[in-house]
């Protein structure tokens, strides 16, 4: 049972490099770029049987790998100074392209007027302005791109400049650095965010904290609170409608703490790294504008360096009334990353059945307590069908609950007489398999299978598939789906609505 659990793990939550992502395929071809770029050559390296290497500790390798592959595969002209943080290409192009799947799912309609235009605001978009970029060469996307230091401004500015094919896309806007939000204290930077304007000028009372170089202490973030500049109220503006918000955030407390990967040199200054409080501060901060700019994002999102904090920030995320969390993995070489996206506008619950003639539906839990996991919902999944008179299996190696309708169930069903006192069961129950195969189905019957699956702890994917072609319940599956839905998100994720 044991390994049959760790198989199934590995089968469900290995992350993988994003299908549309250019180089899910065909990874860079070192050899190849060294053919085209002569200032890329020297630093390609070849081992002993022909394979072509770059020395990834040596940032200037990185620095033109990047340069090379941005104007090869993107047509992208750009540079950073020495120091600065340098993005690996395939990497960044995840986060847009795990954008791009929230924003075509209907989970939250597409309420926000944004002139038709998909438009993104990358908060801390770095000397490198690699998002923005990515975003606006690949999808065609407008972005409004934040820093607080003279340095990525510039240069932000510079590479956007360098390309004046996406050039009218990309706003890049500097944020004071010596104005502070106190808000962990209860205090509000109330002018800027009563008054909607920006007064970058203006000097608040409280000063920045220096940045402290800590010892290395993994657990010190906790109960810290962000000291820095805005982030987004005070930033954004009171008339600007986006559809999301992302962020790499500045992940450490400490540079003793951000230098902990001896085989990378991606570069990165203090500024670029470090904040006090270190991401979880920071993404705190992030969440705590969101609640007052709810209206203004279809989706927040930000990525985290650190799986411990995922948790605590979901947490946070439902007591402060969001309507929907997503989370995913970025596959980034040796190491991962999160993406947390979050929402508190409504919604879109009745997609199910705005999609009646789809085979395949899905939603997520999310939220759960500890003690709830995938078998305590596929549990309550069968005493749910199972109390409207429908025939079930439970399959516990399969984590499937196989249900079985007849014609009489889906023509109440689609009356919408749920619960439903079936009198004539045509369904021969099989013997549990742990193959998972399905049920034996009268002519009469169809069979609907019910899988959940972990995503990350607290995080639950719900899938309903009809099992048969010409399936009987395929106009009622929809509402059926709804229902159970809401039967599920009511017992099991209470905060989240
Ligand atoms: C880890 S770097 C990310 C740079 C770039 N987006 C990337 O992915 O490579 C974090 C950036 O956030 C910026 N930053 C820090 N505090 C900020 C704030 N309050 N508002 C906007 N940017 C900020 C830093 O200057 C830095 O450029």
């Amino acid at each position: 049972m044991r390994g049959k659990n760790k198989k199934r793990k590995r089968e469900v939550e290995q992350p993988t490099i994003h299908p549309n992502n250019k180089y899910s395929e065909n990874p860079p071809d070192f050899a190849h770029l060294a053919s085209l770029y002569s200032s890329f050559e020297p630093f390609v390296q070849y081992s002993h049987n022909g394979h072509p290497r770059i020395d990834w500790t040596d940032f200037n390798a990185t620095r033109e790998l990047t340069r090379v592959l941005l104007h090869y595969d993107h047509a992208l002209n750009w540079w950073i100074p020495d120091g600065q943080l340098c993005p690996t290409v395939p990497n960044r192009s995840n986060y847009i392209h795990w954008l791009q799947d929230l924003l075509s799912s209907n989970i939250i309609p597409n309420t926000i007027p944004t002139g038709g235009k998909v438009r993104g605001f990358d908060i801390g978009t770095g000397a490198n302005c690699i998002y923005p970029l990515l975003g606006a060469s690949l999808l065609g996307w407008s972005f409004v791109g934040s820093d607080v230091t003279d340095v990525a401004i510039e240069w932000a500015e510079k590479n956007v400049n360098s390309n004046p094919h996406i050039s009218e896309l990309i706003e890049i806007r500097r944020v004071q650095s010596n104005a502070t939000t106190p808000r962990a204290e209860g205090l509000h930077n109330e002018e800027s965010v009563l008054s909607g304007k920006i007064d970058l000028s203006r000097r608040t009372d409280t000063e920045v904290e220096p940045l402290p170089i800590l010892p290395l202490d993994l657990n010190a973030c906790e109960n810290k609170n962000y000291h820095g500049p805005p982030i987004l109220v005070g930033v954004v503006r009171d008339d600007e409608k986006f559809d999301f918000c992302m962020c790499n955030p500045p992940f450490f407390e400490s540079l003793d703490e951000a230098g902990l990967n001896p085989k990378t040199s991606c570069g990165g200054t203090s500024e670029e790294m470090v904040c006090s409080g270190g991401e979880k501060a920071f993404i705190t901060r992030i969440i705590e504008d969101s609640t007052e700019l709810k209206h203004q994002f279809r989706w927040f999102t930000s990525m985290i360096g650190r799986k411990s904090n995922l948790k605590n920030l979901i947490s946070k995320l439902w007591e402060v009334g969001v309507t929907v969390v997503k989370t995913t993995e970025f596959v980034q070489g040796r190491t991962s990353r999160w993406g947390l996206a979050w929402s508190f506008l409504p919604l879109a619950q009745k997609s199910s059945t705005s999609l009646p003639n789809k085979n395949t539906m899905s939603f997520m839990l999310e939220g759960l307590q500890r003690q709830n996991g995938a078998f305590n919902v596929l549990e309550d999944v069968k005493s749910y069908f199972s109390l409207h008179g429908l025939s079930c299996t439970l399959n516990t190696s399969s984590f499937t609950v196989d249900v079985v309708a007849t014609k009489d169930d889906c023509d109440s069903i689609l009356k919408n007489e749920l619960p439903i006192l079936n009198q004539s069961i045509y369904y021969q129950p099989t013997e549990k398999t742990s193959n998972g195969s399905s049920v034996n189905l009268s002519r009469d019957s169809s069979c609907l299978r019910i899988s959940v699956f972990q995503q990350i702890p607290g995080t639950l994917l719900v899938k309903g598939s009809l099992q048969d072609r010409n399936c009987l319940l395929s106009g009622a599956f929809s509402l059926i789906f709804q229902k159970l839905e809401e039967a599920l998100r009511s017992k099991f994720c209470t905060k989240s609505v």
